[in-house]
């Protein structure tokens, strides 16, 4: 059953949580979250979706502490938000923000080298702290996991739109988080692209990390093992994909009649014109 509005309440606090409770962010003077309250867990996919200004962006940058709530609390691992060391903090969440520039002319293996909080690009990679083994091996895995290895010594500009997001992800990856936040990583991708997006990040989720993706395209979002649908700031519903993508959820948050139909196992909306 999807639950509604103020009756949602995250499960009790453990370690792999991220939870909003009854989160109330202003984005400039706007309200833009009113009493937000969620929990997301390593190990899963987690989508949020609603429609433009339902506060989607506003929410996952006080989920990664990018902006300090009016009221209500993050917390992660039980623990508030605001109480982790900053480090420890951006080393656990990582952010994957939308249509994010990555440095032109650098090297692929280099971005996601700055992916490990050891250097900064000023016209190059310039380290601000020893590079270690360590280092070097969780680059290699990112550029591995994410299919990127073999552009390694490659100039980004010269990589495809899709090509590029998969080594932002790898730059994402290669801090080791426990949680991947990414706003809107589909964005100007072709179909194939977008699918190749969300099978990374499905196949992270089920190799333990915790995924949360702010998603427009429903059918895509219908891929994530959970969905939290936002409109005007609030939880309209959460819930597997089943619970939340229902035809009068769409209907109340973007006010449009769509049919919902299972296809091989998947959700699949339709609008109706
Ligand atoms: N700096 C700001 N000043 C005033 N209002 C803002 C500011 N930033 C965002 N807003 C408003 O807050 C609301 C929520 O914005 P947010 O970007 O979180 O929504 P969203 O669901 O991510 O939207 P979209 O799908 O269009 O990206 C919107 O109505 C937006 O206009």
């Amino acid at each position: 059953m999807s639950r509604e509005l103020s009756a949602v309440s995250p499960q009790p606090s453990a370690v792999g949580t991220l939870e909003a409770h009854a989160l109330y962010v202003r984005a400039g003077s706007f309200p833009a979250v009113q009493g937000v309250s969620a929990a997301f867990r390593t190990g899963q996919f987690a989508a949020v979706i609603g429609p433009n200004g339902a506060g989607k962006s506003t929410l996952l940058r006080a989920l990664l502490g990018l902006s300090v709530p009016e009221a209500g609390e993050v917390r992660l691992s039980g623990r508030p938000l605001r109480a982790w060391p900053r480090s420890e903090r951006a080393r656990t969440l990582a952010y994957l923000a939308q249509g994010e520039a990555l440095p032109p002319d650098a090297r692929v293996r280099d971005v996601v080298a700055l992916g490990r909080g050891a250097g900064e690009w000023k016209w190059g990679l310039i380290p601000t702290r020893p590079w270690t083994q360590a280092d070097e091996d969780a680059v290699t895995d990112a550029l591995t996991r994410t299919d990127t290895l073999r552009f390694g010594e490659r100039r980004v500009t010269d990589l495809s739109g899709g090509e590029r997001q998969r080594v932002s992800l790898a730059r994402a990856l290669a801090a080791q988080p426990r949680f991947l936040l990414l706003d809107e990583p589909t964005n100007h991708l072709d179909l194939a692209y977008q699918l190749d997006v969300i099978r990374h990040v499905r196949c992270e989720a089920a190799g333990g990390l915790g995924v949360v993706a702010v998603l427009h395209d429903l059918n895509l979002a219908a891929r994530a093992d959970r969905l939290l649908l936002l409109h005007q700031g609030r939880v309209l519903a959460q819930g597997t994909p089943e619970e939340v993508l229902t035809p009068a959820h769409l209907h109340a948050a973007y006010g449009l009649r769509a049919r919902v139909l299972r296809d091989t196992g998947r959700l699949l909306v339709i609008p109706e014109d």
